[in-house]
């Protein structure tokens, strides 16, 4: 609340001619009004008189007694600092006027007790009316004399000499709050305890004897009384302080005629109160940012009181002697300058820290107890190690699984989801650290020239080395049945020559599919190892070899043929035989060819994919080991590219497996049809002899009846062999075509 400082004027009783002077009323405001005739000292006839009328809050006569004056100052400033507001009365007046009698009060009477004594009392009443609020007081008592603070309220020191009491010293805090050091504050809990240490006080204060007035002080003296109040149940407490001040005399030093230490006395007397005056003037006038609080001690002490958080009133005491008109006249145009200032008391309430540590330790005690009531579980501050390891096992099942989407605790514990945060953080970070080592260290080693991947222990480096030779192992497979198939390729080609040169006359054939040699697997859409897998049946030589004699006897079978030979066997084939079993096996094969081919395809396909692949790998190797950056990404699309890989590779497996059953299935289909036309041979020869030797009567030749059986008993022998080669080819069997070959030979030698 904005307050304006009250001032008071009291006269003191005195039994000396006065001056004149007029105590009234200036539209209901009190007033004292001096008159001063001039003097005719002055050198000239002047009947003129000077009025100087001053404005208060209060006008006290000589006759106003202590009471009055307590329950008209101090009891409202009292009342203001129970409610937590801050308080200061001071007294301010020349030497002898009555500010010490004012403040502290006489000794000869009970009812000349000052404000101080009447305050402690007064103070104690009212605790006693307010049961539900508890108060605490503390006293302390500063002296300032020559600029030097002195604690008056030093058990030690009792009528000890004042410089031999303990120094205060004036210290400022963060804030600009004045801290005074070495004060000494006592706890009081009675009006009695705390007269005592007010009569301690009052026994210390240094008292020394100037020429104007033998029991007149030469120092300040602040009485200040802390008072600290919190009802019941409430956080809050409120703090106050009321400073009770007896100022030093305002006399002026001229007038003292002192000299020595009691000049220098003077002198230190009138700095502070001159302080005081620029203070005050400077907070009356609005136009001043500056106020001189640290020109002195006191007004540094006071700091509060005049222009701050504080309701500040006045005593001007007054001498009103003639000879101190003077004075008096100065002290009241001094007070009519407090006047003017203005203050902002502020409520100083705050919070108690104790209390707040106390409600919030209560709270947390009846939280801990509902949360007993909601889980069913009463928790300690600290998870136990088998808490921390489930939760770390439920953090790992977590980060490995695909399908748990969330992690949860049941019931829910802030605790352990607080501890499986720091454990994923804790995995995220070695894994980064991890990658990052590995990375450089990679990088190191292609610096170095030692590129391989294998030394540096990385695991998902030796990893991605073992399937780089994988698929180079593969491709060598490839290249090496690309190779042979090649030569197999060659091998038909140079037999069908063959067989086309000689025009074997070779009665199924010309109608029938060669399938030996229009194989889809004999294509180049197949992949070479289905060719003659192992059979590095380089069978060339042994092809060779064997065509030789066979030729020859291909050239005198096909001379023993003739033309009524041939149309008998198509006849017979058409009406005659059984070709059912043949065409059937026929078709399987076709069907199963069909297969092959498409599965050829597919197969060449995945190859290619595969190589694909290992060049991204190769290229994603080479990025991971040059770039820091993007280090994770770079990771994810290896491993993407890595699974890809072995995806592709499972299906090539797959599909080269089937081929190989396919294979087997073909040679076996193969040899199932080859021996379904040997016995259609069979038959056929079997009829034709039939027919030759019923009818008896041919119409061939003799030499041509003799040429028609060797060439049918030669071709028997023939067709077998070649089957017999084919099945070589296809079984990768070189023992059984050598077997093949040797019985040929007996059969053409029997013959
Ligand atoms: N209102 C009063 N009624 C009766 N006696 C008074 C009154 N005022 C002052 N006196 C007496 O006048 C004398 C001087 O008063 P006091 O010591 O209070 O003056 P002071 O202003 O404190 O002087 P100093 O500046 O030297 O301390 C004392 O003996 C005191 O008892």
């Amino acid at each position: 609340m904005k307050y304006s400082i009250k001032i008071f004027a009291r006269i003191r009783p005195t039994k000396k001619a006065t001056g004149s002077y007029e105590i009234g009323t200036d539209e209901d405001t009190p007033k004292l009004t001096f008159i001063i005739p001039r003097l005719a000292s002055d050198g000239y006839v002047n009947n003129k008189k000077e009025v100087f009328t001053f404005k208060f809050t209060e006008v006290f006569g000589d006759e106003v007694k202590q009471d009055q004056i307590f329950d008209t100052v101090a009891r409202p400033v009292i009342e203001n600092c129970l409610e937590g507001y801050n308080g200061t009365i001071f007294a301010y007046g020349q030497t002898n006027s009555g500010k010490t009698f004012t403040i502290t009060g006489g000794a000869e009477r009970y009812s000349d007790r000052g404000i101080i004594p009447r305050t402690l009392s007064y103070l104690f009443q009212q605790y006693l009316k307010s049961p539900g609020t508890v108060f605490t007081t503390q006293v302390s008592y500063l002296e300032i004399y020559n600029e030097n603070g002195y604690d008056l309220l030093d058990p030690k020191h009792e009528a000890s000499k004042l410089e031999d009491l303990p120094r205060v010293a004036l210290f400022e805090g963060s804030n600009g709050e004045i801290h005074l050091k070495n004060l000494s504050m006592h706890s009081v809990t009675s009006e009695e305890e705390a007269l005592n240490w007010l009569f301690l006080g009052d026994t210390n204060r240094m008292i020394a004897e100037t020429p104007m007035n033998m029991a007149s002080t030469r120092s300040h003296c602040i009485f200040t009384i802390h008072v600290t109040s919190r009802e019941s149940g409430a956080d809050t407490i409120r703090k106050s302080k009321l400073h009770l001040v007896d100022l030093a005399g305002s006399e002026r030093i001229g007038k003292t005629g002192v000299g020595g230490a009691l000049l220098t006395e003077a002198k230190y007397i009138n700095l502070s109160l001159h302080s005081l005056e620029q203070v005050i003037v400077a907070l009356s006038e609005k136009s001043r940012s500056h106020i001189p609080y640290r020109n002195s001690m006191m007004t540094s002490v006071l700091r509060d009181s005049l222009g701050g958080n504080c309701m500040t009133s006045m005593i001007a005491t007054l001498s009103i002697e003639k000879t101190n008109i003077e004075e008096s006249i100065s002290t009241c145009r001094f007070s009519q300058r407090v006047a003017l200032i203005k203050n902002e008391a502020l409520l100083n309430e705050e919070v108690d820290p104790s209390l707040m540590v106390a409600r919030l330790q209560q709270r947390v005690e009846e939280l801990k107890q509902e949360l007993v009531l909601a889980t069913g579980e009463e928790r300690t501050d600290e998870l136990t190690d088998e808490e921390k390891s489930s939760v770390r096992s439920s953090v790992t099942e977590f980060i490995e699984s695909k399908e748990m989407s969330y992690l949860s605790f049941n019931p829910p514990d802030m605790r352990k989801i607080q501890l499986a945060f720091q454990i994923l953080k804790e995995t995220i970070l070695t894994e980064r650290q991890s990658e990052k080592d590995s990375s450089s260290h990679l990088l190191k080693k292609e610096r170095e020239g030692e590129g391989d991947s294998n030394s540096t222990g990385n695991v998902s480096n030796v990893e991605m080395k073992r399937l780089q030779d994988m698929v180079h192992q593969r491709d060598e497979e490839l290249n090496a049945l690309l190779k042979m198939f090649k030569q197999e390729k060659k091998l038909v080609a140079e037999r069908e020559k063959l067989l086309k040169e000689h025009s074997i006359q070779w009665t199924e054939r010309p109608k029938s599919p060669r399938l030996g040699r229009t194989s889809p697997l004999s294509t180049s859409s197949v992949p070479s190892n289905l060719a003659t897998p192992s059979s590095t049946v380089t069978t060339p030589p042994s092809v060779t070899s064997v065509a030789t004699p066979i030729n020859d006897k291909r050239a005198l079978i096909r001379a023993e043929l003739s033309k009524a030979r041939q149309l008998a066997f198509d006849n017979y084939r058409r009406n005659i035989a059984d070709t059912a079993l043949l065409d059937q096996h026929k078709d399987t094969l076709k069907k199963k060819y069909s297969e092959a081919k498409d599965l050829g395809e597919q197969v060449n396909k995945s190859r290619l994919h595969i190589n694909q692949l290992k060049t991204k790998l190769d290229k994603l190797k080479l990025t991971r080991g040059l770039q820091d950056n993007h280090q994770e990404d770079v990771s994810v699309s290896e491993e993407n590219t890595r699974t890809a890989l072995e995806e592709e590779k499972t299906e090539f497996k797959k599909m080269y497996t089937r081929l190989k059953e396919l294979k087997t299935e073909i040679e076996h289909v193969q040899h199932l049809l080859e021996r379904a036309k040997v016995q259609l041979q069979r038959d056929f020869d079997h009829w034709w002899t039939t027919q030759n030797s019923s009818s008896n009567s041919s119409s061939s030749s003799p030499m041509a009846s003799h040429e028609e059986g060797e060439s049918l008993k030669l071709v028997k022998p023939v067709s077998e062999t070649i089957s017999l080669v084919r099945d070589t080819r296809a079984n990768d069997d070189i023992v059984a075509f050598y077997k093949a070959r040797q019985k040929m030979t007996q059969k053409l030698s029997s013959k």
